[in-house]
């Protein structure tokens, strides 16, 4: 091994750190998205900055006043991560002290709820349920023993029939789906020109059935959608009268 104190080996050591530390990125996401802090920020899009007093005041019910400073270090650690931006307002009572405030970066305006109740806070806590952090420490079983993924060993079964049983894993799974798709289908459907000569279109793991439904809209010569995904998937999925016919199967 070459000189412990060599610039290389600290870099090192810090990335190593780091790495092992990095839990805490995710978690305070979070735990951002669990206080709704991006909609407290956003108000409508005035995206003002707000220091941790302030947005606690938004997002606890009146008379708890919580803990700023727990919620600072939470928003300056995602600060650093590029979620909030970070300004140093000078306090009108002190010439040398100054407040830490937040607003939100592009990356921090995906958290924020649409006028259609998405955004990709669902797909945020999607991630971080218990059952899914359950099968994390069990990655290194997967490389000594394969048989079994790691959320089957953690849940007994399968990630979606476990999320089929489940009617709120369910329904955050169609959410989060919804919320990640439907801003992408936007913005794909806004350039691309390969739907032309298309009558039945099928979706395969439409989930809500959003790509579906936005890619008809735009496309009335596409008679016909079919969402093929599970049954308890579809169930919640809306139909659309002679449009989109719902497919109750599975592709196992
Ligand atoms: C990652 S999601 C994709 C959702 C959707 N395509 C979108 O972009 O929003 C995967 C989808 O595959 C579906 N799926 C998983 N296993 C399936 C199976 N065995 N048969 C049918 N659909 C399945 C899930 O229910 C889920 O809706």
């Amino acid at each position: 091994m070459e000189n412990e104190s060599t610039e290389n080996r600290n870099e090192a050591r810090i990335a190593i750190m780091e790495l092992a530390n990095m839990i805490s990125v995710p978690m305070s996401l979070n735990a951002v998205v669990r206080l709704n802090v991006a909609d407290a920020i956003w108000q409508g899009g005035s995206n003002s900055p707000l220091s941790a007093s302030q947005i606690l005041s938004r997002v606890l019910p009146s008379g708890h006043q919580g803990d700023p400073e727990n919620l600072q270090r939470i928003l300056r650690m995602l600060t650093s991560y590029g979620v909030f931006a970070e300004h140093l307002i000078k306090t009108p009572d002190s010439d040398t002290s100054s407040e830490r405030q937040y607003s939100l970066t592009e990356v921090g305006k995906t958290l924020v709820t649409d006028s259609e109740g998405l955004s990709y806070a669902s797909y945020v806590l999607q991630h971080h349920q218990d059952e899914l952090m359950r099968a994390w420490p069990l990655v290194h079983e997967a490389v000594v023993d394969p048989t079994l993924e790691p959320f089957v060993k953690a849940n007994g079964e399968p990630a979606y029939s476990y999320y089929g049983k489940k009617p709120e894993m369910n329904g955050l799974m169609l959410k989060a789906m919804s919320g990640v798709s439907v801003p992408f289908v936007k913005a794909f459907l806004e350039v691309y020109d390969g739907f032309g000569g298309v009558r039945t279109l099928v979706d395969v793991g439409g989930s809500a059935g959003d790509c579906l439904r936005m890619i008809l809209k735009k496309h009335p010569h596409v008679k016909e959608g079919i969402n093929f995904d599970l049954p308890e998937v579809v169930a919640k999925a809306p139909i659309i009268p002679g449009k989109i016919l719902l497919f109750l199967h599975s592709f196992y």
